[in-house]
């Protein structure tokens, strides 16, 4: 029995199946990530990730099998989903021309959530924003800086599920360490967190699992030894063999 057996699954794809335009893009995927875990899906240019995400997040219907979130069906219970999670996309969407803290009381002011200045100063700093950018314009911020606050909106709403959609490309080597620390931070103070991505260090860094994902279909799954990390090299044999075929 794997340790995700054992806990209880907060994302499930179960035999999911999506067709766009008569095209089968997801095949019978099966996979499920338990609360406090952090799971990736491994996959080139059109493995079908962001379809993956998309489908989680309501924009596309299962054609068969299911999508599930906290044990509900996604297509039917999209309100209940959608304060459950947060969602980074691959460029966070918040407005240039606001600051930080204007960005996001704004957000939270729209999700109907009180907040103090505190809340958001504690935020912040839980993810490390660099203090002298919180009343800055978001323009004037690094992608690794505009995360952050798309984190530090995520921890204030409380969501206990995040997807990350290719969440370290763009950032620099020490950029990308950071981040990596505060995902896992995230995961051991109990999120739980689906993030798609083409990097296996990244992945082998974070993920506790990788699924690999290649046209549609998983084909193989790794999990980390207990306190330890999943091995890069055999990750990378396996991805590089699947894409020559
Ligand atoms: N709306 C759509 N209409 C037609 N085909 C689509 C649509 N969305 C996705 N696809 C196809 O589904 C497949 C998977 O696409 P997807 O964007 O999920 O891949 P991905 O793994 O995220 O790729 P990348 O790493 O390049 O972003 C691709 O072949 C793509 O062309």
């Amino acid at each position: 029995m794997s340790n995700n057996d054992s806990k209880q699954a907060l994302i499930e794809a179960k035999s999911l199946s999506v067709q766009i335009k008569n095209t089968t893009i997801l095949k019978q995927l099966n996979f499920s990530v338990a609360a406090g875990e952090i799971y990736a899906l491994l996959g080139g240019n059109g493995a079908g990730k962001s379809t993956t995400l998309k489908t989680f997040l309501g924009f596309n219907k299962p054609s068969s099998g299911n999508a599930i979130i906290d044990g509900r069906e996604v297509s039917t219970a999209l309100d209940y989903v959608r304060g459950k999670t947060a969602y980074l996309p691959e460029s966070a969407t918040l407005y240039p021309h606001l600051s930080a803290r204007e960005n996001v009381a704004y957000f939270l002011s729209l999700a109907d959530i009180k907040f103090t200045h505190d809340d958001i100063d504690q935020a912040f700093n839980k993810v490390a924003l660099q203090n002298d950018a919180w009343e800055r314009p978001l323009q004037t911020y690094s992608k690794g800086m505009r995360q952050k606050t798309a984190i530090a909106l995520a921890l204030l709403r409380e969501a206990p599920i995040f997807f990350l959609d290719e969440p370290t490309s763009g950032l620099d080597p020490v950029a990308i360490d950071e981040f990596n620390q505060l995902v896992s931070e995230l995961a051991s103070n109990g999120a739980t967190i689906l993030m798609v991505t083409h990097d296996v260090y990244g992945a082998c860094q974070v993920a506790n699992r990788i699924g690999l994902l290649r046209s549609g279909e998983l084909v193989g799954e790794y999990e980390a030894p207990a306190g330890g990390r999943i091995d890069t090299e055999q990750v990378h044999t396996a991805f590089a063999a699947r894409e020559m075929g």
